[in-house]
């Protein structure tokens, strides 16, 4: 893999990565501290060293062994982020928030442990227990393989720590070396933002953390608070997992959120997919589906056999012999259901009837893939799997559950009822309990000779939890209480005409059988815990083979979506090339009449710059789009739309396409265009592709122009060994000239033709430059006023010539008027030379004409 892919934090990690050109020096990690000792650069800059508010004990072990790796991490509603330290190279590294939950196995977090391999974690003591046993057992595994006890380097602190306002104001202490030391406040956090996306709420918090155990831990880490020990902050890869930030996913429109149209579903969080990449390839049929496409599309996989695995899947689910396959396949994962918000009451025996029912069909139904999984087992290593992903142990789960829970009669007494032949005393109890109601009608008859003469019907019944009553209609309209008093007999209630008494008999019975409801209730109780700790012991089996499941629904939907478009698989490699034959945008492809299809050779051969020119709206953007898209589909093991695509394993893809502004930002369109393009330059590797769409368009032509130009050089500087694949359109022309002649850059434009001053477009890639955008062509195409494209030509003809361009506001005076006209011609006529009285003579007849 690239460099970026070994451990970061290891001075080696330092010394791969480029120094920096552009905005943000410190990014580079180029930086020594303060030569002077100058105090103004302390560690942070807020906070007293030494002392440490965790919970967990500290190694006060000065003598320790300095390589030190802190990796501060924080988990919320799914979303992971990190930022990790190390003494030996002494920058911080963040990871943007990325999806990872223990239904995925926390497979990011395992990776960055992997990676980063910490000494020292610290994180928020709230987190999930589960988070938690996770941190704890891979830091029990890195801790062994070092000697080194546990729990002095496992760090839980407080959640009100992680308060995002405290969190970024906390991260706003930071000082580094690139900024200088006199910057205003505004201007400090404008820097920080420039080089971290502060909407990243998990990382943010982690990185607040860090900084802050940093900050009480100088002595300890034998940092002094006058030497500047955070030289730089930079965004870190994982490995295995190509680095997109949340700007490319907007920008390729990956994930699409659109408020919802209907007034009554509105509230602040009600969102639909709008038009997307996500939204086109969802055609999941349950949620465990979706929401692993959702994961699969946030983490696209640098692995090779991991890509393999999908691609095989897909062609399978392709295949037309396998139509019915497939369609059995979807009839069993609709009736999966996702369990895991039922877990908690299930664990704590609380599950409704119907989350027993959704749990044994979800179990049956795993079940059922599981055999026709095991069907295709050759050559499909995926569905071989389906025999360890799917435990056997899930069957004795289903068995049991059919075998204890009766369900027909759980369902109409709303409780959990067990079937019988599973326990000989329930059995006997419930025997009893049944035959209670033919005991009762035996029992009347004696109660009714024991009563006064006056009454001439009772009955005995047995209420649970009150027991066995005689129950007597009344026997006259109105009864007194004495009236209502029976010898022997005890009152008890009225309803329904029905007056209710304990007689000794009742009494008797109660003692003998009147709890016989609550014993069957207890011990059914008992029973349903018993299977409940059973369930347990196989819950993760079970979540596993949901999360199998997921995976197999989405790619099912993959393998819709490549037959019904017409993609292919694409050849993954680990060379240094891109190559599509005939690549289209999956999604404007859709969205006009007929998309003309373009090709993309990059590579050491096929030069790895290309510098793209264009008339305005030639498909420029849409072009560079398509090529990231197909790139990104192919690392998340969709096939992709093209004739034939052959793409070397990339580690990032960075955009620089859309300028989203926010509020929340606080940056200008210029600055988030600069901290795109300067993160893209500084951590791009060989394997990279940096898409960028008209950078420098919001300053000015010359400022623009040479920021490009500068960004641009600096890469091609790094060789056909260690240039990224930079695919790049403008409409600064001279570019290609400032830049120079190299085998690496390849220029090329969206063919057009000008007939009789009509633009046509073909949208058709070639070899080739143009020296002008025709705006004014496409501007008169598209029903700009006549007088205002007159206007323009005029402008752009005196540019071209290097002529004066008369203001606007004295362009109606450049008209003659009538007058001016004679008085032109009359001037003409003069015989001006030697004589003396011209000046008068022009006075006078202007004068007349006037
Ligand atoms: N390959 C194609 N086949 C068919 N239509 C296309 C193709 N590429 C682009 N188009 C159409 O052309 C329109 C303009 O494309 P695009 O926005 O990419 O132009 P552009 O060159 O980037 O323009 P500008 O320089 O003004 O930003 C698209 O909205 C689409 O309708």
């Amino acid at each position: 893999m690239t460099s970026t892919s070994s451990n970061p934090l290891s001075p080696a990690g330092q010394d791969e990565t480029p120094s920096v050109a552009g905005t943000s020096a410190s990014a580079s990690g180029q930086f020594n501290s303060n030569e002077n000792g100058d105090e103004s650069s302390p560690l942070l800059s807020e906070g007293a060293p030494g002392e440490d508010d965790c919970e967990a004990g500290e190694s006060s072990d000065s003598d320790s062994d300095k390589d030190e790796v802190i990796l501060s991490v924080y988990w919320k509603n799914g979303k992971l982020g990190a930022a990790a330290y190390s003494l030996q190279n002494p920058v911080i590294f963040v990871v943007n928030d990325i999806v990872d939950d223990f239904l995925l196995g926390f497979k990011v977090l395992q990776s960055l442990f992997l990676q980063i391999q910490p000494t020292q974690v610290v994180t928020c003591k709230n987190m999930q227990p589960k988070f938690i046993h996770l941190l704890n057992n891979l830091l029990l595994g890195e801790m062994e393989s070092r000697d080194q006890d546990l729990h002095a380097n496992l760090h839980l602190f407080p959640d009100a720590e992680f308060r995002n306002d405290n969190s970024l104001r906390q991260v706003f202490t930071l000082r580094l070396p690139g900024e200088p030391d006199e910057y205003p406040e505004d201007e400090h956090k404008q820097f920080i933002r420039s080089l971290i996306d502060t909407s990243q709420d998990s990382m943010i918090n982690a990185l607040a953390r860090l900084l802050k155990y940093l900050n009480n831990n100088l002595a300890w880490l034998c940092l002094s608070q006058q030497e500047n020990k955070i030289l730089g902050i930079r965004n870190m890869c994982i490995d295995q997992q190509v680095w997109i930030n949340y700007e490319t996913y907007r920008a390729l429109q990956i994930f699409t959120h659109t408020a919802h149209p209907s007034l009554f579903k509105w509230t602040p969080d009600a969102h639909k997919e709008g038009l997307s990449i996500f939204g086109l390839f969802n055609r999941c049929c349950s949620k465990l589906g979706t929401k692993f496409m959702r994961t699969t599309m946030l983490q696209p996989t640098t692995n090779l056999s991991e890509l393999t695995k999908r691609h095989e899947v897909i062609t399978f689910c392709m295949n037309p012999a396998h139509e019915d396959v497939v369609k059995k396949m979807q009839g069993c994962i609709r009736q999966v259901q996702s369990i895991s918000g039922m877990l908690p009451r299930l664990l704590a025996a609380q599950a409704t009837i119907p989350q027993w029912k959704s749990l044994k069909k979800t179990n049956h139904n795993v079940l059922l893939l599981r055999e026709i999984c095991c069907q295709f087992a050759d050559g499909v290593p995926f569905f071989q799997e389906a025999k360890s992903a799917i435990p056997e142990a899930l069957y004795r789960v289903g068995h049991i559950m059919e075998r204890i829970i009766d369900f027909q009669t759980s369902e109409q007494m709303k409780r959990f009822v067990v079937l019988p032949g599973v326990d000989n005393d329930l059995d006997k109890m419930k025997h009893t309990y049944a035959n209670l109601s033919e005991m009762m009608m035996e029992l009347s008859p004696l109660e009714l000779q024991d009563l006064p003469d006056y009454i001439e019907e009772c009955s005995v019944l047995f209420l649970p939890e009150i027991g066995f009553l005689v129950s007597i209609p009344m026997w006259k309209d109105y009864l007194t209480k004495e009236e209502m008093q029976i010898p022997g007999f005890k009152f008890k209630f009225i309803a329904d005409r029905l007056i209710h008494y304990k007689s000794p008999r009742c009494r008797e019975l109660d003692m003998s059988l009147g709890d016989i409801y609550l014993r069957i209730s207890e011990l059914e109780l008992r029973i349903m815990l018993r299977l409940v700790q059973y369930i347990q012991q196989h819950i993760d089996s079970l979540l596993d083979s949901l999360s199998y499941v997921g995976e197999l629904d989405c790619l099912i939907s993959f393998a819709e979506v490549a037959k019904e478009f017409g993609y292919v698989k694409p050849t993954m490699t680990s060379e240094q090339e891109i190559l599509i034959e005939k690549g289209r945008h999956p999604l404007q492809e859709c969205c006009v009449s007929s998309y003309v299809p373009n090709d993309t050779f990059s590579g050491k051969t096929h030069g790895l710059v290309k510098i793209l020119t264009g008339p305005n709206a030639s498909g420029k953007s849409v072009y560079l789009k398509q090529v990231a898209v197909i790139a990104y589909l192919a690392h998340t093991g969709s096939f992709v739309p093209a004739k034939k695509a052959v793409l070397g394993i990339l580690d990032q893809i960075h955009t620089r396409i859309q300028t989203t502004e926010s509020a929340a930002s606080q940056l200008s369109a210029f600055l988030i265009d600069l901290r795109q393009m300067n993160t893209a330059v500084c951590m791009a590797t060989k394997s990279s592709l940096l898409i960028v769409d008209e950078f420098g368009k919001g300053t000015s032509e010359v400022d623009g122009l040479s920021l490009l130009t500068a960004f641009l050089t600096h890469l091609i500087r790094r060789g056909p060994n260690n240039c990224p694949h930079v695919i790049l359109s403008t409409h600064f022309h001279r570019l290609v000239d400032l830049i120079g002649k190299s085998p690496l850059i390849k220029t090329y434009v969206l063919e057009h033709i000008v007939s009789e001053g009509e633009l046509v477009y073909l949208f058709q890639l070639k070899a080739g430059q143009i020296r002008s955008s025709l705006a004014i062509e496409v501007a008169k195409a598209n029903g700009i006023q006549p007088a205002q494209v007159n206007r323009a030509t005029e402008i752009l003809n005196a540019l071209k010539d290097g002529s004066s361009i008369t203001p606007i506001l004295n362009h109606k005076k450049m008209q003659p008027t009538k007058m001016e006209e004679d008085f032109m011609k009359f001037f003409c006529s003069l015989e001006l030379e030697n004589d003396p009285n011209i000046v008068e003579v022009l006075k006078t007849r202007f004068l007349e004409l006037k």
